[in-house]
């Protein structure tokens, strides 16, 4: 059957927060008043993402095509989340003419594409391409790379030791799959990081696969949708550190929600929220905030250390004004330790 008739389907990957919700909201800005529909999948509970997205307000994408996966990892549930959630879509009586797939931070994409060569979903629907957005301020701050002290220092420790670093494992199946890369944050870079990040990228990936440099995302849709990529076809050119095992479980991240006061004092809960990420090595913080008196709530967003809030809509009547942040980092983060610090922070900025 020619992909002409199948309903093209974007995946975004990208590491936590490497800004794919940033650039799906550009995509829906510049989309022309093409039909889209997004499945939005996130690690940890707190569906910020969809929230984010269900604000836009842009009349081509209405609340009923914006699909919400949370809890879990996308490429993990594909048969029990993501091919329902895709077929309901398509059944609408006005179908989606694109769909785009937001997979979570901690996501391979390749199983999700493997999916797109199922007999029932491939006579309907095409993987139009894999666009990788990556966090160019965090590849070159090192944060993907292994870092040869710590390496070193376990090798004298134990032999038998797994050396693997999972952020960089990660980020390289998101690379791998890519049919584009958008090298995000460069407002965060120098020229010549620039240079080296997507030096390093080019090397990264065997095929030839053109990397965008972008900040806040900005790409426009035009760009982005319309690879004609038919990835589905071509999953032996997409390597993966995971291709030999029948799952992979997320054994190596972990998140957890915390409740905490509200806040009267924006930018020293911020401040403390940085201070504590650096504290416990947490890679991600988001979620909102009540702010006392204010009639908005407070989206806050940390990515590192580097966090920025803003407030995104006023609380509806009756909505419950619960201040919540959701907190993702590799297994073993001092959840204790974290919540404590979180429930004694509101009375600190106060
Ligand atoms: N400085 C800078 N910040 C950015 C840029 N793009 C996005 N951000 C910020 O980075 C944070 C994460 O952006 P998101 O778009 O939510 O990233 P994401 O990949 O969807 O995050 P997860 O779904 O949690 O993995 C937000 O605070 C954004 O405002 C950029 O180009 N430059």
């Amino acid at each position: 059957m020619s992909t002409l008739a199948k309903t093209p389907v974007t995946i975004v990957t990208g590491f936590l927060g490497a800004g794919k919700t940033t650039l799906i909201r550009n995509i829906l800005e510049t989309a022309n008043g093409r039909r889209l529909a997004l499945i939005v999948n996130e690690f940890g509970d707190i569906g910020v993402d969809g929230d984010i997205l269900r604000s836009c307000g842009i009349e081509s994408c209405t609340e009923e095509n914006i699909v919400e996966l949370a809890n879990g990892c996308l490429c993990c549930t594909v048969a029990d989340d993501f091919i329902p959630a895709i077929e309901a879509l398509l059944s609408n009586p006005n179908p989606p003419e694109h769909i785009i797939v937001e997979t979570s931070g901690l996501a391979l994409p390749k199983p999700l594409v493997k999916a797109f060569d199922w007999p029932t979903v491939r006579s309907r629907l095409t993987v139009d391409g894999v666009v990788a957005v990556v966090d160019g301020a965090a590849v070159a701050a090192g944060r993907f790379a292994d870092d040869p002290e710590a390496v070193q220092a376990q090798r004298a420790g134990d032999e038998s030791v797994d050396h693997d670093n999972p952020l960089e494992e990660v980020y390289e199946d998101q690379l791998l799959c890519a049919d584009l890369v958008i090298l995000n944050k460069t407002d965060l870079l120098s020229d010549d990081e620039r240079r080296t990040v997507s030096g390093e990228i080019t090397a990264a990936i065997p095929r030839a696969v053109k990397v965008v440099e972008a900040s806040e995302g900005k790409v426009a849709a035009e760009v982005l949708l319309g690879l004609s990529a038919a990835a589905e076809d071509d999953l032996a050119n997409r390597p993966s550190h995971h291709d030999t095992e029948e799952e992979h479980d997320h054994d190596d991240f972990e998140s957890f929600a915390v409740a905490i006061e509200a806040t009267d004092n924006p930018e020293a809960l911020v401040a403390s929220l940085a201070s504590l990420t650096e504290a416990h090595d947490i890679l991600r913080i988001k979620g909102f905030v009540e702010v006392k008196g204010k009639p908005m709530r407070l989206l806050v967003q940390g990515v590192g250390n580097r966090f920025r809030h803003q407030f995104d809509r006023p609380w509806t009547p009756g909505e419950k004004r619960a201040s919540r942040l959701v907190v993702i980092g590799e297994k073993g983060l001092d959840r204790a330790a974290i919540e404590r610090a979180l429930a004694g922070l509101t009375a600190k900025a106060a």
